[in-house]
């Protein structure tokens, strides 16, 4: 990396395995391996257009998802926010600013005005319910900042009494929003599936961390790619495994990853 002007952090060298940052720096070398299937559907009085860039486990970028003005607004939204550096749980004394994830925060309320369009259109589209997901958290990464390959899938076991896990159990699906994109670098990288994913702003990212017995999705490991330039603004939102009115699983027991006809409204 020093070789293209490109001296990564210390931070990254520490908590980022080479070859994935291989490939997150060349997701174009990796993506003829992968099958890319895309779909143009109409569902609920609005054209979707989404990639599908894995199956078992589903990992689908929806492209333009979030209609400009929306965009625009968190964009503003955000220029005026006084960000924090995230954190993340664990540790002895709780949570800590960790070297994995180098980004800065901001959770947003359920009830937020801005929220509104974005929580009913996914509504709309998928068959999980949005009443079941945490709030929506900002993630702004500037020049080197990162989130190291992790899951998001939080294993809590049985008798845990987090109140989160007990009333919607573990994170079956993670929804990433994409308000801005980096000059460079600043994809999505999911190493075990060879797959990175370069958003455009407005598109949502949708992958699968648990599958249909809600165990954990090996797969579905993934990391946001340092930043070499400029800015990214996302906004994650961790959808919970418990309760979704709609959502059905496949009866075929032999595959274990939710399909796309399980999750997407009117998708035959
Ligand atoms: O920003 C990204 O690309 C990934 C974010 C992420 O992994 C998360 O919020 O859990
Ligand atoms: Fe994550």
């Amino acid at each position: 990396y020093e070789e293209n002007d490109t001296k990564l952090s210390e931070a990254i060298l520490e908590t980022w395995q080479n070859e994935t940052l291989d490939l997150c720096l060349d997701p174009i070398k990796n993506f003829a391996g992968n099958s890319a299937v895309s779909y143009r559907i109409h569902t609920n009085f609005e054209w979707i257009n989404f990639e599908v860039r894995n199956v078992q486990p589903l990992l689908i970028r929806f492209v333009g998802f979030v209609p400009p003005h929306i965009v625009q607004r968190f964009q503003k939204v955000h220029d005026n926010l006084e960000l924090e550096d995230t954190k993340v749980s664990g540790g002895a004394d709780g949570n800590f600013i960790s070297k994995s994830r180098q980004a800065k925060g901001q959770w947003f309320s359920k009830d937020d005005k801005n929220l509104l369009e974005i929580y009913q259109k996914f509504d709309n589209v998928f068959k999980m319910d949005s009443k079941t997901t945490e709030n929506f958290m900002m993630l702004s990464y500037d020049r080197f900042g990162h989130y190291a390959p992790h899951y998001d899938f939080l294993n809590f076991s049985i008798d845990s009494d987090n109140w989160w896990y007990k009333t919607y159990g573990d994170r079956l699906a993670t929804a990433l929003f994409i308000i801005k994109t980096a000059e460079k670098g600043g994809g999505t990288v999911f190493p075990k599936l060879k797959v990175v994913i370069s958003p455009e702003p407005g598109d949502m990212i949708l992958w699968f961390n648990a599958n249909i017995k809600f165990e954990q999705e090996d797969l579905s490991f993934h990391g946001a790619c340092p930043i070499l330039a400029g800015r990214k603004i996302a906004m994650s939102l961790w959808i919970r495994c418990r309760q979704h009115k709609d959502l059905k699983c496949q009866m075929n027991d032999e595959i274990l990853s939710h399909e796309l006809n399980d999750i997407i409204r009117n998708f035959d």
